[in-house]
């Protein structure tokens, strides 16, 4: 309201906002109240204090109990004391380190690790981080925040617990994953579900799996090898990668160069003392003229090098093997057994969009489909498992997705065809294989029915030697590679010719 005082205007001010100061309720409480509830607040307030005080130590027993010893020794002995132990300490801790590298990384660096990690990244970051990733809330005044649970430092990656708040979602975590990675300073998030309420991130800040492995010594053992777990390679948490064969198929999808090669090589590998022994029989259809099969077809008991006719009819024959082996077992036995007498029927495709997809005669390739689908909708029962390999995965190949219930993807070029192969929201819980370097061929995501976690690994990295060891071994016949001889030199001969005359 403007006023007009003696000619001269003036403006009234607002109206004061000064927030009444609000006392906590209790305060309000009549006084013998008050006298009441003492004891039992203080007994509160104790155990409280004394659950943080056992939560500290809990979270950073090296540091306390360090800097307890420190602090006693510094009072009993004196300074000089204290500082020679604490050399003398540092040097044996210099040598264990110098002398016993792998015993050193594996029992005194972990725990030290952790607890710095916890006090220096995420202990005193969460709470920004949380608030401005949008992953606290505020309702009538009060903050609800992702608890930070237990952290564990494992060198190449960070494993941090977290109880979410109520209301939250798994989902709503993974699309923040990124901007976790970028906050914690790590090059990339994953996140995965614990049990209800709380989850378990993984912030990686380097890949285990840079250097290749490579394969084991061959087995002479043939009772040692079990068909739901043959080990093909290294998971990125240094355990073996270890692949179903019975009762189920197996679909990798990789772009030219990503390693399928050595995935199929390292089963084979882990395969061949069945192989030698015939529990297992291995065929295979490679339409790329035998660029990858041709390199030891000695172990397999029939491969076809196209897409034609004997592709088509191979395909149609164990197709048929599979429905004469279900009406066998039928009432008998629930799935294949070695007991069975049957030889384990592993089925190689090395390009099989070639054969259901790109197969121009329209008949051939509806009967490849026919029987591609009969045999991975009815052979795992009787003891038939297919390996499909594949480089672009292309609608009519995953329209047979379901079918195989492992799923591997190796380097890919697109963030799509990870979906396409691994399913929706496999990508979103970390199996980025689009971004798999070329550099670490061999490298895969693995997704299996059934399980909600992706898994990252490496096969193994079979040589052409260890070919030649493989046919040898399962041959009993040593393999003769063809010399490769140097290209003549023309300067040379004309030498020697000009020599002569
Ligand atoms: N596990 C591995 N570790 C190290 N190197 C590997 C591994 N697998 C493959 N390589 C190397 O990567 C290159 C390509 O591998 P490979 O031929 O198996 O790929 P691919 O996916 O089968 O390619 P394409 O589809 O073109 O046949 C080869 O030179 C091979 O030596």
């Amino acid at each position: 309201m403007r006023t007009t005082t003696n000619g001269s205007r003036w403006v009234d001010p607002a109206p004061l906002e000064v927030a009444r100061p609000r006392l906590p309720w209790w305060t309000m409480l009549p006084t013998w109240v008050k006298w009441i509830a003492a004891p039992f607040a203080l007994v509160w307030v104790t155990c409280w204090l004394l659950f943080h005080l056992v939560r500290v130590i809990y979270r950073y027993p090296l540091v306390i109990i360090t800097a307890v010893l420190v602090g006693w020794l510094d009072w009993k002995a004196g300074h000089w004391t204290l500082a020679f132990v604490l050399a003398g300490v540092a040097l044996v801790l210099l040598l264990w380190w110098r002398l016993h590298r792998s015993s050193f990384e594996r029992f005194a660096l972990p725990e030290a690790r952790t607890e710095y990690r916890r006090m220096s990244v995420y202990a005193c970051q969460w709470r920004t981080v949380m608030r401005l990733s949008d992953l606290a809330k505020t309702s009538r005044g009060k903050e609800y925040r992702p608890k930070l649970g237990r952290v564990r430092s494992e060198g190449w990656r960070d494993r941090v617990r977290v109880t979410m708040i109520k209301g939250q979602a798994p989902e709503q975590w993974e699309r923040h994953a990124s901007g976790l990675a970028h906050s914690f300073k790590a090059q990339s998030c994953r996140v995965r579900v614990r049990r209800p309420g709380r989850l378990e991130l993984d912030l990686v800040h380097r890949d285990p799996l840079v250097r290749p492995f490579g394969v084991p010594a061959l087995t002479e053992d043939a009772t040692a090898v079990d068909l739901k777990r043959l080990t093909v390679g290294r998971t990125e948490t240094g355990r073996p990668w270890r692949i179903k064969l019975l009762g189920t198929h197996l679909l990798t999808v990789g772009a030219t160069g990503a390693g399928k090669g050595s995935l199929l090589w390292s089963i084979i590998w882990a395969l061949a003392p069945l192989v030698r022994s015939g529990a297992v029989r291995l065929v295979g259809i490679d339409p790329k003229g035998g660029m990858e099969l041709g390199q030891a077809p000695e172990v397999f008991q029939r491969v076809v090098y196209d897409n034609g006719p004997d592709a088509v009819a191979l395909l149609e024959e164990i197709a048929a093997t599979v429905k004469e082996r279900a009406s066998r077992y039928r009432g008998r036995l629930r799935s294949w057994t070695p007991a069975t007498g049957d030889p384990f029927i592993l089925l190689v495709v090395d390009e099989l969009a070639d054969v259901i997809a790109y197969q121009s005669d329209k008949q051939l390739r509806e009967r490849a489909s026919r029987a591609v689908q009969a045999i991975t909708s009815q052979g795992r029962a009787p003891g038939v498992c297919v390996l499909g390999l594949l480089q672009d995965p292309r609608k009519e190949v995953v329209s047979f997705r379901h079918l195989f219930s492992t799923r591997i993807a190796m380097r890919l070029d697109e963030k799509a065809q990870v979906d396409m192969v691994l399913g929706d929201g496999v990508r979103e819980r970390g199996a980025t294989a689009q971004e798999i370097s070329e550099n670490t061929p061999g490298v895969a995501w693995v997704k299996e029915d059934g399980r909600r976690e992706p898994v990252r690994a490496r096969a193994f990295h079979v040589t052409d030697g260890d070919l030649d060891e493989l046919v040898t071994y399962v041959t009993g016949v040593p393999t003769q590679r063809a010399d490769v001889l140097a290209f003549p030199d023309r300067r040379e001969n004309e030498r020697e010719g000009g020599e002569v005359a």
